[in-house]
C-alpha cells in the first residue's frame, strides 16, 4: 500500500512476508531511516547529529559497534544491577507506604519515574549521587522538548504557513533544547573537572564511556559533543516511555484478567517462595512471566511502525524499488494478523508457550517484532527486558491491585501512533508480601 505523508509517497508494509524481504533478506539495502520530519529540522539545534534517525553510514556503524561492545553489552549492564535493585526497592517502599495509608497511586507515573531514574543513573552515575534532583531535572527538560516537538509536528502538516512558526512552538522548541544543552555542558564540565582532580574512583557510567571515546585520538571516528548530547537525548526518548508503557500495559491486562494474574503469582510463589523478593536471576525460571511480556508487547507495541529508507535500487516481490523510497513496516498490523494469532485482540499469554514458543524478542520470526528486526533493531532490548520482567514480577508478588474506578481498566489509546494509554492507571496497592518487614 502507498500513502502520502507530508506530501511524499510512503510504502506501507503490513504483512510478514514482505517485512522479511525488507528487514532480513535485503536488510542492508534498507538500513537507512525514513525521518518523519514534517519540516522540523530548522527548529532542531542538533539537526544532523542523530543516531536513531541517521542514514546507514560511518557514524551509525561506529555508534552501533560502541553500543554492542560497550554501552549496552552484557558485562556493562551487569555493572548496573545495584542501580536497578535500588530503584525497584524505592518504588516498592513508596507503594507499601501508600498501601498502609489506604491511598491510591498513579502507577503509570511511578513506573515512568522508575524507568527514568534507572537510565539516568546508568548514564550519569556519580553525578546523580551528588545531586539527587538530577533525574527529575533531566526528565523535565526532555519532557519539554518532547512536548514542543509534538505540538510543532501537529502544526507543520498545515502546509506553506508552517515556515512562519505562527504558533511560536518552533521558537519554544529551540529555547527548551538550549536549556537542555546548558545542562549537558554543565555535566560534561563536571566530568572533565573530576578527571583533572582525579578522585581515584573509576567511572563506569555511559557518559564517561562516551566522553572517553570523544577524547580518544586513536578512535576510528571522531565523534562530536553535539553527537553525544543527541545520543544522550535519544536514549531517554527511546528507552524510558517504551519500557514504562510495557510495564503499565502488562499490569493493566493482569488486573483485567485475574486468572492470568493468579497463574503468574503461583509461578512466582513456587519459584521464589514467600520469604524473599523476586530478583533478576529468577527471571530465567519464570516462563509464564516471559509469555506475559511477549503478549503485552504483541498487543501493545510501543514502537508500532518501523521506519526505513531504501539506500540502493533493488527489487522486492518483483517490484523495482528506487533509492530513497520511504517505507513504514506496520509491526502492529503484523502482530495482529488473525491467520497467525487466534483471537488477536484477546490477551492470551499461553499462545507463546504452545503455538509460538519459537518466537524470540529479536525479530528472527517476522510475525513477532516488538523491538524491530535486522540492523536497525532496538539496541536496548536486554536492558528493557530485565527492567520489565523484574518490575512486573515484584509488583505482582508484593501487591494485590484494585483500580480506583471500576473493576476493569478501560483499554483506550491516545491519538497518534505511539499506542500509549489514554487514561492514567490509578489504583490502590494492597500489600500481600512486604519485603521490608524484619
Ligand atoms: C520495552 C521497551 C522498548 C521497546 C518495545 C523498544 C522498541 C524499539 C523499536 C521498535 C525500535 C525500532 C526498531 C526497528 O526499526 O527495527 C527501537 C529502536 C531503538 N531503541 Fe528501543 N525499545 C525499547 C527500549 C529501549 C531502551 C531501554 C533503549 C536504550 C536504553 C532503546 C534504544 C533504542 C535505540 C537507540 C533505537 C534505534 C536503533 C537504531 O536506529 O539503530 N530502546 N526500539
Amino acid at each position: 500500500m502507498q500513502i502520502l505523508m507530508g506530501g511524499k509517497p510512503v510504502v506501507v508494509v503490513s504483512d510478514a512476508k514482505t517485512a522479511k524481504e525488507i528487514l532480513k533478506t535485503h536488510d542492508v539495502d534498507f538500513a537507512s531511516k525514513y525521518v518523519l520530519g514534517f519540516g522540523l529540522s530548522k527548529f532542531n539545534i542538533y539537526d544532523g547529529n542523530s543516531f536513531i534517525n541517521s542514514q546507514y553510514g560511518t557514524y551509525w556503524r561506529f555508534m552501533k559497534k560502541l553500543c554492542r561492545t560497550q554501552l549496552f553489552a552484557g558485562p556493562q549492564l551487569d555493572l548496573f544491577i545495584h542501580i536497578r535493585e535500588q530503584e525497584t526497592l524505592k518504588l516498592l517502599k513508596s507503594l507499601v507506604e501508600r498501601s498502609r495509608e489506604g491511598e491510591p497511586c498513579d502507577l503509570g507515573m511511578e513506573i515512568s519515574n522508575l524507568a527514568n531514574n534507572i537510565i539516568c543513573k546508568m548514564t550519569l552515575g556519580q553525578r546523580c549521587a551528588e545531586d539527587p534532583n538530577l533525574p527529575m531535572k533531566i526528565r523535565k527538560s526532555i519532557g519539554a522538548i518532547m512536548e514542543y516537538t509534538a505540538k510543532l509536528s501537529f502544526t507543520q502538516v498545515f502546509g506553506p504557513l508552517k515556515k512562519f512558526d505562527l504558533s511560536g512552538n518552533g521558537k519554544k522548541l529551540i529555547s527548551v533544547t538550549w536549556e537542555f544543552d546548558g545542562l549537558m555542558e554543565q555535566l560534561f564540565k563536571e566530568y572533565e573537572d573530576s578527571r583533572i582532580n582525579d578522585s581515584g574512583q573509576e567511572e563506569n557510567d555511559l557518559i564517561s564511556i562516551l566522553l572517553e571515546t570523544y577524547r580518544d585520538t586513536s578512535a576510528e571516528l571522531k565523534i562530536t559533543r553535539n553527537q553525544i548530547k543527541t545520543f544522550f537525548l535519544e536514549i531517554f526518548l527511546a528507552g524510558v516511555d517504551t519500557t514504562a508503557a510495557t510495564i503499565q500495559w502488562a499490569i493493566a491486562e493482569l488486573i483485567n484478567n485475574p486468572k492470568i494474574l493468579k497463574k503468574l503469582r503461583e509461578e512466582i510463589d513456587s519459584e521464589v517462595g514467600s520469604s524473599r523478593l523476586v530478583k533478576e536471576s529468577d527471571i530465567q525460571n519464570l516462563p509464564y512471566l516471559e509469555a506475559i511480556v511477549k503478549e503485552t508487547l504483541r498487543k501493545h507495541p510501543p514502537g508500532p511502525l518501523l521506519r526505513r529508507e531504501c539506500n540502493t535500487d533493488t527489487k522486492i516481490n518483483k517490484y523495482e524499488i528506487e533509492t530513497g523510497t520511504k517505507i513504514l513496516v506496520n509491526a502492529y498490523a503484523i502482530m495482529q494478523d488473525p491467520n497467525i494469532y487466534n483471537e488477536p485482540d484477546k490477551f492470551i499469554p499461553e499462545r507463546f508457550l504452545v503455538d509460538h514458543q519459537e518466537m524470540d524478542f529479536y525479530g528472527q520470526d517476522l510475525h513477532f517484532l516488538p523491538f524491530g528486526s535486522g540492523r536497525r533493531a532496538c539496541i536496548g532490548i536486554s536492558h528493557a527486558l530485565i527492567v520489565t520482567n523484574v518490575t512486573i514480577a515484584s509488583l505482582i508478588q508484593c501487591f494485590d491491585w484494585k483500580l480506583k474506578d471500576g473493576d476493569k481498566y478501560d483499554i483506550k489509546l491516545t491519538t497518534g501512533y505511539s499506542g500509549a494509554m489514554a487514561l492514567p492507571l490509578v489504583c490502590y496497592p494492597i500489600t500481600r508480601f512486604d519485603p521490608f518487614k524484619e
